[in-house]
């Protein structure tokens, strides 16, 4: 396997400086959000609920949640195509599956988080190329962190897979519990939402995508 990178890392370093060091540090990242706006109006969500935005303990959270803010949507500052920018040649024209992903994102309905597991599969194409492994992982984040909805987000994942890196066919499936379903509504915790997007030579040849789905689920 191996062989060279097709572009420096200075892109993608940037890129992972970014959602790291929000990650790490808890600060907002640079070319952030407008911190401020987000402020005055979780100030304001606070007295709406009836509480005391000036009262001890609260006097710091309007400022830690933009600060939050700023690391969760991240990924709405990030062009996704960055993430790829490095690829390999190889002899592999097998399915290539990474599988447990830890994915944490927030339902753009209610802003309230759903996390669980990402499975990522992809079968090179006839150019040969393939991506570093927590690229895919990396791909995950930068949709995660934006409003969203689990299925967009593995759509997402599967199309900007498919465009950059043209493999034969990409299968990405999530399960998630939405915390929306959980603490709120019909308050039910535990249920898992499955989606799957399949693309190319997975959508259409049942054998392999069966493949992939047994690998996704052997455990
Ligand atoms: N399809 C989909 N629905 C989601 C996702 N995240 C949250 N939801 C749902 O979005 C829906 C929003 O429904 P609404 O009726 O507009 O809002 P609501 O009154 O708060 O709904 P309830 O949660 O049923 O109380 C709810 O059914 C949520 O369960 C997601 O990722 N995908
Ligand atoms: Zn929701």
């Amino acid at each position: 396997m191996a062989a060279s990178a097709t572009e420096p890392d200075s892109d993608l370093d940037h890129v992972a400086a970014r959602l790291v060091s929000g990650r790490l540090t808890g600060r907002p990242v640079e070319d952030s959000i407008d911190l401020a706006r987000v402020e005055k109006a979780v100030r304001e969500i606070l007295i709406a609920v009836g509480e005391d935005p000036d009262r001890d303990g609260l006097q710091q959270t309007p400022a830690r949640v933009a600060r939050a803010y700023a690391e969760l949507f991240a990924g709405l500052r990030v062009d996704p195509a960055q993430v790829l920018v490095t690829t390999f040649e190889a002899n592999h024209d097998e399915l290539v599956l990474v599988r447990d992903i830890d994915v944490m994102s927030l339902c753009e309905h209610h802003l309230l988080p759903f996390r669980g597991s990402a499975h990522i599969g992809y079968i090179p194409g006839s150019n040969g190329r393939i991506t570093g492994l927590s690229k895919l992982a990396r791909l995950v984040e930068v949709f995660a962190r934006r409003p969203q909805v689990q299925e967009r987000l593995t759509a997402q994942i599967a199309d900007l897979l498919m465009e950059q890196l043209q493999p034969r066919g990409v299968i990405v499936v999530l399960e998630c519990e939405h915390m929306c379903m959980a603490m709120r509504g019909i308050q039910k915790s535990g249920a898992q939402t499955i989606t799957s997007a399949v693309r190319g030579s997975l959508q259409q040849d049942a054998k392999s995508r069966a493949e992939a789905m047994a690998l996704i689920n052997s455990r």
